[in-house]
């Protein structure tokens, strides 16, 4: 057995931002170190503006990040065009990379492609070829292993588009795939499977509000819960694992959550 998932419990957005941008910065160190890139995996919600909170609304005298060497992927991703409000790719192009300061450089983002709005399986294919091209060339790796990925928690325990209940968690059979039901709208996307979502070297959850108190309850202290996608990808992660939440989202949890700073 592994160690347990680390919760980080913040009193404010701000302080949220200040520990997330920390946890960012050390896996892209670690990851430049390592290979030279850092390959990050995003997902929608609220996270594209947490996450361009945390590294671009903060000022701390030196220049850390370096987002020419990032590789940006999608989690998951909405079968919509890329100007659609739906995109992931829209939230985090308008909240964060139309907002990075040139001199931090330009990253690599790899959208969906758009030619595949009609046959999601040929989209899922196509996202994994992305992936192949990126990981399988530089590690040889059987599953790609991302330097970080970021991900929310749905009302219902669901991450990345892995939704509770779904035949999707028990498919190890590709690295991206497709969805045509989803539970909530839109119904067409792509995600990242179960096995490529809980093997990135480092796993950040962004979950805030009190409206999140109920299912973190479910995750983190009832049996019930750890078979829910995002108790499945903590019980995969371990320790690999991190989440930024606020004190209202974890009201009431009994596992322990760590005050404010990593
Ligand atoms: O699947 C979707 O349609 C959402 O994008 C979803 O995955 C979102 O990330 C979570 O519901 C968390 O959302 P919040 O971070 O906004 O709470």
């Amino acid at each position: 057995m592994g160690k347990p998932p680390n919760l980080f419990a913040f009193n404010t957005a701000d302080e949220l931002a200040v520990s997330l941008r920390a946890f960012v910065i050390d896996a892209q160190n670690s990851a430049l170190d390592r290979h030279g890139v850092f390959r990050v995996g995003v997902s929608g919600g609220s996270l594209p503006k947490v996450l361009a909170k945390a590294l671009l609304g903060q000022v701390d005298g030196t220049n850390p990040l370096d987002f020419s060497k990032w590789e940006i992927f999608f989690a998951d991703e909405r079968a919509v065009p890329l100007d659609h409000d739906d995109s992931n790719y829209k939230a985090v192009k308008d909240e964060l990379l139309d907002k990075i300061p040139t001199e931090l450089g330009t990253p690599i983002v790899h959208p969906i492609d758009v030619k595949y709005l009609d046959d999601i399986q040929e989209m899922a294919d196509q996202y994994e070829q992305t992936l192949v091209r990126s990981f399988a060339a530089r590690d040889s790796v059987r599953t790609p292993m991302f330097d970080l990925l970021l991900l929310g928690c749905g009302p219902d325990g669901h991450t990345c588009s892995l939704f509770p209940g779904s035949p999707l968690l028990r498919d190890d059979s590709a690295w991206v795939l497709p969805i045509s039901d989803s539970p909530k709208p839109p119904p067409k996307r792509i995600t990242l499977s179960l096995p490529v979502a809980g093997h990135g070297i480092k796993i950040g959850f962004v979950a805030t509000g009190a409206s999140k108190k109920e299912i973190l309850r479910q995750i983190f202290d009832t049996e019930e819960g750890h078979q829910l996608p995002c108790g499945l990808v903590n019980g995969l992660g371990q320790e690999r694992v991190s989440w930024f939440v606020d004190y209202p989202a974890v009201e009431g949890v009994s596992f322990p959550a760590r005050r404010g700073s990593l």
